[in-house]
């Protein structure tokens, strides 16, 4: 019998991975295996989602809808190969894929007689929909998805709520449920494919190439209004910034910091334990310059960072 693959996409910081961790914890039964792709060199969401579930495979420096196309195959391959069977399969697209280059992937006519595509989940950030509406990119996300799972809804008033149901009503997206509804069982999830997704097996037309990472690894920690300064000077070119962290102040702890939108945060990592700081900085390539980020950060960690 052939294994669903439920794909989850939406762009950077959406609430893609936290939506994969509630599903990952969710009491429904189900052996689920999960492929996370990370746009940069390190696996930060394996390892978040790591902490749940310990049949998490992460595809990094790259993109599955493209460069990592035949990596996520052969990692299909393996799960299949595996003597444990699942009952579902989740592939988690990083934040910069189009999900038409999946699509296309998973065609693959043996793969698709064992694992075939059920639905596609695009999460949408529900603060961030109004300004990146004109997005090429997040336009193809949608237009993919079966089903939208709204994200970060809980700040909105009813009028910005109605607001955003309504931009995904005009974009033909009615199926909609909120991020956090606890009682959203997985069954109302799958089987949600539209009969025509034999047409979506066109080649991706968007290409990772409209990004530029860095990913900054250091092996001690660094002081906390040295990184405080270096993130604000660099947010108004940076999309998303995802890591572990170790901090001066805190001693030897180490801290999860995520900045998607205008929301930055810092928490404790959980059972993560990293030796220094592990962080990826996404941005548009015309905007966001890694290697002046790059020396930024490496002053704010010498202390030596010009006013
Ligand atoms: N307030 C709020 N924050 C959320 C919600 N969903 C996600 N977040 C936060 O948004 C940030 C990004 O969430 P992720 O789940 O990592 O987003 P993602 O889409 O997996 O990110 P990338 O894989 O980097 O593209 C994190 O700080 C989350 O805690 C939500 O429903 N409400």
């Amino acid at each position: 019998m052939s294994v669903p693959i439920l794909l989850v996409t939406g762009f950077l910081g959406a609430g893609k991975t936290s939506f994969v961790n509630r599903l990952l914890q969710a009491e429904h039964g189900r052996r689920i295996a999960t492929i996370v792709n990370d746009f940069g060199a390190i696996n930060i969401d394996a390892m978040l989602i790591g902490e749940a579930d310990d049949t998490v495979i992460g595809l990094k420096n790259g993109c599955i809808c493209c460069s990592l196309q035949g990596d996520l195959l052969r990692t299909l391959r393996q799960i299949l190969g595996r003597p444990e069977s699942f009952d579902l399969i989740v592939v988690e697209a990083s934040g910069v894929a189009d999900p038409a280059g999946i699509v296309q992937a998973l065609m693959d006519p043996v793969i698709w007689q064992s694992a075939a595509l059920d639905t596609i989940v695009c999460v949408v950030d529900a603060e961030d929909a109004g300004s990146r509406r004109g997005d090429p990119l997040w336009q193809a996300q949608l237009r993919q998805a079966d089903l939208v799972c709204l994200s970060k809804t809980e700040a909105l008033d009813a009028e910005a709520a109605a607001a955003v149901r309504q931009l995904l009503a005009a974009a033909g997206k009615t199926r909609v449920f909120d991020a956090g509804d606890p009682l959203l069982p997985l069954t109302a999830i799958l089987g949600q494919a539209r009969s025509s997704r034999i047409s979506c097996s066109e080649p991706g037309s968007i290409s990772d190439d409209r990004f530029a990472s860095l990913e900054w690894d250091h092996p001690g920690s660094l002081p906390l209004a040295g990184f405080q300064a270096v993130i604000g000077r660099l947010s108004p070119s940076l999309l998303r910034v995802k890591g572990f962290l170790r901090l001066d102040e805190h001693g030897d702890r180490t801290l999860v910091f995520q900045m998607a939108g205008q929301r930055a945060t810092l928490a404790p990592a959980g059972t993560v334990q990293a030796a220094g700081c592990r962080l990826v900085l996404i941005g548009e390539r015309d905007s966001f310059d890694p290697a002046a980020a790059r020396d930024m950060l490496d002053a704010a960690a010498r202390g030596s960072l010009a006013p």
